[in-house]
């Protein structure tokens, strides 16, 4: 198409321009000197960094309007004015172009011309001496030049509100200081940076953690499914993963029924519950959990459905769980029968405590007697995680399963999945039978009734 005469004067520029980039190597523009490579200490001031950007002027009056047309032209930095003033010109501004988008007036399309014109634009390329520095990188640019070259930069951690949670790998630990800072800097929000530093799981399921940049304060503050929580991040199990996992068991429940919650940590099946109206007995062995857990039932105003307790989970099962269930074992009629729940999630042991519910009540049910759905957790790296899991809860209840649900909730390394099996606990294991001599048949073989559960196959959370 003819360029209007104004523009196609210009042309020269932009091919000017466009030689003077292609002189750049592209992939080193944006990132930092190579100085930077190996720092285990940051020093910010290593980043500052001359680059040439193409650079147009714009009225001030017409800048703008101009701006919305041009936006996938101009450059995008972290923390960079695309439009600067110039001392010398009261009437024009400078706006800086992607120099990978904007290479010679061709980079421009009819549109662009169009504009220029009706806003009578003359859209004179110059190049623009820009001085990067530290707050222009971005986080994975400035790691990949800090960390040795062809290693795995991962800037990856959880969010556990102020605290950015990492894992850290070996070769990455001379680096721990420098990437905790980065980390710091570069996400708004976080101001401290932990790594974990134990492999093997703790009995509270809590990190050791060593902070690697920022606030010593480990006291958080987070939100799941609109429920707020604070914690002492050091001493209690908190995992952000979980909140769809939480949110599917507590869609099982309505107002009224009731959770038993064995391995409660500081609330997250607790405190959502009791907020459903459900009346909620939970326990963690940990005296910070349960500290915090009477806290964020305070917290959310649902301190009065919730009972808490502090002791080992085989204890509250064969105390709590036993004398509740008794409880509700004469409902007067079928309306007013709540549905009993009881969350065990521990995934690396809770299955080998099942075998507390067997035998756990002496009396042969009445009719009306309502048996619990138990929800337990368990971790597997078996090829067929859901059918391992049912063998391995078959074998602690000492019964066979006819009707339950399993459930994938997320996977948590390669080849270790975390699992949900659902079911009600069969009356068989649950009541003591008695022999026609009124002794218990403890050896008698056992089979499951059926339990109506919605089953959700190998649905996975992330
Ligand atoms: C994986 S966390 C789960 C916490 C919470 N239910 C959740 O979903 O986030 C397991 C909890 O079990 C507690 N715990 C560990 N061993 C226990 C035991 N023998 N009895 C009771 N609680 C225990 C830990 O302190 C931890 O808070």
């Amino acid at each position: 198409h003819q360029l209007p005469p104004t523009i196609s004067a210009t042309r020269s520029c932009f091919s000017a321009m466009a030689e003077m980039q292609d002189s750049h190597n592209e992939m080193e523009l944006y990132s930092p000197n190579p100085e930077v490579r190996g720092m285990t200490c940051l020093n910010r001031d290593a980043f500052d960094k001359t680059i040439h950007v193409p650079v147009i002027k714009i009225k001030k009056e017409i800048i703008n309007r101009l701006m919305k047309s041009l936006k996938h032209r101009l450059i995008q930095r972290p923390s960079l004015k695309r439009v600067i003033e110039d001392p010398k010109d009261d009437v024009n501004k400078l706006v800086l172009l992607d120099p990978y988008k904007v290479k010679s007036i061709d980079s421009f399309d009819e549109s662009d011309h169009v504009l220029f014109k009706q806003f009578d634009v003359n859209p004179q390329v110059s190049q623009y001496e820009l001085q990067l520095t530290y707050e222009n990188f971005k986080c994975e640019e400035i790691l990949r030049a800090v960390l040795p070259k062809g290693q795995d930069v991962t800037s990856g951690f959880s969010r556990v509100g102020h605290i950015a949670h990492m894992n850290l790998r070996d070769h990455q630990l001379p680096y721990k200081n420098v990437i905790g800072q980065v980390i710091l800097d570069k996400n708004p929000g976080i101001t401290s940076v932990v790594n974990k530093t134990n492999t093997i799981d703790s009995t509270y399921r809590n990190f050791q953690m060593e902070v690697l940049a920022g606030e010593e304060n480990m006291i958080t503050k987070v939100k799941e499914n609109y429920v707020t929580y604070e914690f002492d991040f050091s001493k209690v199990y908190w995992n952000p993963r979980l909140g769809t996992e939480h949110n599917r068991i507590i869609g099982f429940l309505k107002a009224r029924d009731v959770l038993f919650d064995v391995f409660a940590g500081v609330g997250p099946f607790a405190v959502p519950a009791a907020k459903k109206n459900c009346t909620v007995y939970a326990n963690d062995l940990n005296p910070e959990s349960y500290k915090w857990l009477l806290h964020n039932c305070k917290l959310n105003k649902v301190e009065k459905r919730v009972q808490a307790f502090n002791t080992d989970g085989r204890d509250f099962i064969k105390t709590t769980i036993k004398k509740e269930l008794l409880k509700y074992a004469d409902m007067p009629s079928a309306e007013e029968k709540p549905s009993l729940h009881i969350a065990m999630n521990l995934p690396a042991l809770a299955v080998e405590f099942l075998d507390a519910f067997k035998n756990l009540l002496e009396e042969e049910p009445c009719n009306s007697f309502i048996l619990p759905t138990i929800h337990c957790y368990s971790f597997s790296k078996d090829d067929d995680p859901l059918q391992d899991v049912k063998a391995r809860a078959e074998s602690f209840l000492g019964t066979t399963l006819e009707d339950c649900s399993m459930h994938l909730v997320r996977n948590v390394a390669p080849n270790k999945e975390m699992v949900c099996i659902s079911f009600k606990l069969p009356s068989s294991v649950l009541f003591q039978r008695l022999s026609d001599t009124g002794e218990p048949e403890s050896k008698r073989p056992r089979t499951a009734e059926a339990f109506p559960l919605p089953h959700v196959q190998q649905s996975r959370n992330s």
